[in-house]
């Protein structure tokens, strides 16, 4: 399992939104993506995902071009959570076993709706299987549409922001998940706005600004002051606490 992106430029509305990125994930990788507002990281997910297609360069997996190949065989193989959450009329279980779409020939059987259950029971939302997935709260809501990848069970997952809207105990519990599931021989790039999740569950951290990514590491590498301070700006002390990486932003006045 190998994820190779090779220059990939994009341009939307004549802009040039990315500027010649590569990037390359083995399996078992849990790699971050950390830039600012506005930096690229969703149109990287989007275009891997095949959405936005590149003016330049190719997305590889496994040796093989992504661009051209069909959305039932790229959604058997990658695993996409937009930032934005569908505000379907769907009870949660359906939208859970949306992600079973790629392998259901017409109707979901009695094994689609076990590991849409299953799914749901991994993220602490059984209880809420036949609520509509419109009259949950933010929160309630992320943890469904993790629960509709993790069911997907593809080998490749590209998540964005997948702790938004969750509270500090829920962003911990499923960052685990992934990370479990990540040893478990599966891969992920994400993209987080939290440097100090970043640098506690990331393998890699690619830092991205205006478009290119500027550092590439290990959290011990990448996780510096002055890199910090170029990248986003603010002052920060890195401090290293019981083998962690901790960063406090100094206030901005
Ligand atoms: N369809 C579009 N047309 C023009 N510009 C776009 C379009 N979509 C995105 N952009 C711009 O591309 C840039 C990168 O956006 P992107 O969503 O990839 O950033 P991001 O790093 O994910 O940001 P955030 O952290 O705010 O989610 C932004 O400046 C955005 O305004």
């Amino acid at each position: 399992m190998k994820l190779r992106v090779s220059n990939i430029t994009v341009r939307l509305n004549s802009t040039e939104i990315l500027k010649e990125v590569s990037l390359e994930i083995h399996r078992g990788e849990f790699v971050s993506l950390l830039g600012p507002n506005g930096s690229g990281k969703s149109t990287i997910l989007r275009t891997i995902y095949g959405i936005l297609k590149p003016t330049g360069g190719a997305v590889y997996l496994n040796g093989k071009e992504l661009n051209g190949a069909g959305f039932e065989e790229v959604a058997k193989l990658i695993g996409y959570l937009p930032q934005e959450q569908s505000e379907a009329n769907l009870k949660v279980l359906d939208v859970v076993l949306l992600g079973r779409t790629p392998y259901i020939r017409i109707n979901p059987g009695k094994d689609d709706y076990a590991l849409a259950m299953k799914a749901l029971e991994l993220v602490g939302m059984e209880n809420f299987a036949h609520r509509r997935f419109s009259e949950l709260s933010g929160g309630e809501k992320q943890k469904v549409m993790l629960a509709r990848i993790f069911c997907q069970n593809t080998d490749f997952m590209l998540l964005d922001e997948p702790t938004a809207h969750l509270d500090v105990k829920s962003q911990l519990e499923i960052l685990e998940i992934v990370k479990k599931m990540v040893k478990a021989g599966k891969s992920t790039l994400i993209s987080l706005h939290d440097i100090n999740l970043a640098a506690m569950f990331s393998d890699r951290i690619l830092m991205i600004r205006n478009g290119k990514i500027i550092y590439a590491g290990t959290p011990e590498e990448v996780i510096r002051p002055d890199r910090i301070e170029e990248v986003f700006g603010i002052r920060a002390e890195v401090i290293r606490h019981n083998q962690r990486i901790l960063v406090i932003p100094e206030v901005v006045r």
